[in-house]
């Protein structure tokens, strides 16, 4: 497994990340436990700052669906950086973390008349529309209670982003946002544009995750500039913000190379102003909006190891105490990840077993080829950055309860979210009169 920031292994040959032993964290919380380094996790935030906030106004913004605690979000909101939420739960965390509204923006391709008048109501800086219906919606609402937000509107710009199905969103044929072939994103702006009770700041585009490659992101950049253009010229507004999304990849295996922080911010704000000279259109203010770049690598999922099954010839499977219901991710996405025996971490692999979940299903494997020491039940396997979309995408499937999850830095660990209990469980069970 890569080291990734503050990780090494100690003299005892145990792993250690923000200078807490990891058999010392799974002792005293209990496994499974999702770690998060938050030396790193504050790293990459500087990191995305920097790349691209030195130019007046331009704007980062962690996707929170990625992983969001309350303490994660006041992390995020010390690192200067602002807050992408999708739903009125995210929405109720980030306040509850004290997070100012001002920096939130607003996204969703199906927002309630209920989570429209709570954002309108707390004043969130802006409100991405992402289709006819919600355009329509908000503007009836902001109308009868007398509000005017400041929106964006969501594109589809016909790019493929060239990372799982499932996760590519900017292509033609993409349940979000409004298409630019067709017309149907002109008419949008057109119609935003004529309302009173809409402020029009922007447009915005995601095209997916897990991107590697710069070349779409450039592309995406160039077409949203042309078409800020198009509108300019069939609308005579000039559209002062743009919003290109997050997706930038991370390494979760050897084989992955994903760009750096820094050349990807060169990669989207040179396109835009290629454009801009082209077009001598002035520079739109920009905001990407990161989540698995920021908190993926500072994420460390820690398993115990239960019972194995050997079908010689074929493999050797071996349980951990978690499984798809933490991390969907293989399941959802054939995504695979590295790991380490955090007991044994400087100990020589003798054999390539497969980790599978204790979930009542056969897709419910972690990693279907890990190279480990001499291992036993109660040893302990830790896979690296699972910092996003593990957690988030977490379920109670075969009632199962949700991990813990801490945040170490510096030889200290606190923990930000409380193990589920089982009496949790049933806590919004209810049992009607007539079976007592
Ligand atoms: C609108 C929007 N913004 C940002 C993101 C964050 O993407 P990523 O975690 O790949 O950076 C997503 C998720 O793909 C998204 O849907
Ligand atoms: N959940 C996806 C990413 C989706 C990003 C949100 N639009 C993943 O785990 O890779």
């Amino acid at each position: 497994m890569r080291l990734q920031g503050t990780m090494q292994i100690n003299n005892q040959g145990h792993l250690e990340i923000g200078g807490c032993d990891v058999v010392g964290l799974a002792d005293t919380f209990g496994t499974p436990l999702m770690i998060i380094d938050e030396d790193l996790l504050r790293e990459n935030c500087r990191r995305y700052y920097k790349a691209f906030t030195q130019d007046d106004g331009d704007g980062v913004l962690y996707a929170s669906k990625a992983f969001l605690s309350t303490a994660v979000a006041r992390i995020i909101h010390k690192e200067g950086i602002g807050l992408d939420v999708v739903s009125g739960g995210e929405l109720t965390i980030a306040l509850a973390a004290g997070f100012p509204p001002e920096k939130i923006f607003f996204h969703g391709n199906n927002k309630s008349a209920n989570e429209l008048r709570f954002a309108l109501s707390c004043g969130v800086g802006r409100i991405v529309i992402d289709n006819h219906y919600e355009l329509e919606l908000l503007e009836q609402i902001s109308a009868a209670e007398g509000y005017r937000p400041s929106v964006l509107l969501r594109l589809a710009p016909g790019v493929d982003a060239h990372s799982h199905a499932y996760i590519c969103t900017g292509q033609i044929d993409s349940k979000f946002g409004f298409n630019i072939f067709g017309g149907g994103a002109l008419n949008a702006v057109k119609r935003a544009l004529e309302s009173p009770h809409l402020d029009l700041k922007g447009l915005h585009c995601h095209i997916g995750s897990q991107i590697f490659d710069l070349g779409v992101f450039r592309c995406a950049a160039l077409m949203m500039m042309d078409f800020l253009q198009e509108v300019r010229d069939h609308t005579g507004w000039t559209a002062p913000e743009l919003d290109l999304g997050g997706g930038l990849g991370v390494y979760y295996t050897s084989g992955d190379t994903p760009p750096i922080i820094e050349e990807y911010a060169k990669t989207i704000k040179d396109a835009v102003l290629q454009k801009c000279r082209e077009h001598n259109f002035p520079r739109p203010r920009l905001f990407v909006e990161p989540g698995r770049s920021i908190i993926s690598p500072p994420g460390t999922t820690v398993y115990t190891l239960g019972s194995s099954k050997e079908i010689p010839g074929v493999r050797k499977y071996v349980a951990v105490d978690g499984g798809m219901t933490d991390n969907p991710r293989p399941a959802l996405y054939q995504a695979e990840y590295e790991g380490i025996i955090a007991n044994k971490a400087a100990a020589k692999p003798v054999e390539g077993v497969a980790i599978t979940g204790r979930c009542c299903e056969s897709g419910d494997m972690l990693i279907w080829d890990l190279a480990v020491p001499r291992i036993e039940p109660g040893d302990l396997l830790a896979i690296s950055c699972t910092g996003a979309y593990n957690y988030s995408m977490s379920s109670n499937y075969n009632a199962l309860a949700r991990p813990a999850v801490v945040l170490v830095k510096d030889g200290k660990v606190d923990i930000i979210v409380k193990r589920e209990t089982w009496g949790d469980l049933s806590r919004l069970h209810c049992i009607p009169e007539h079976l007592f």
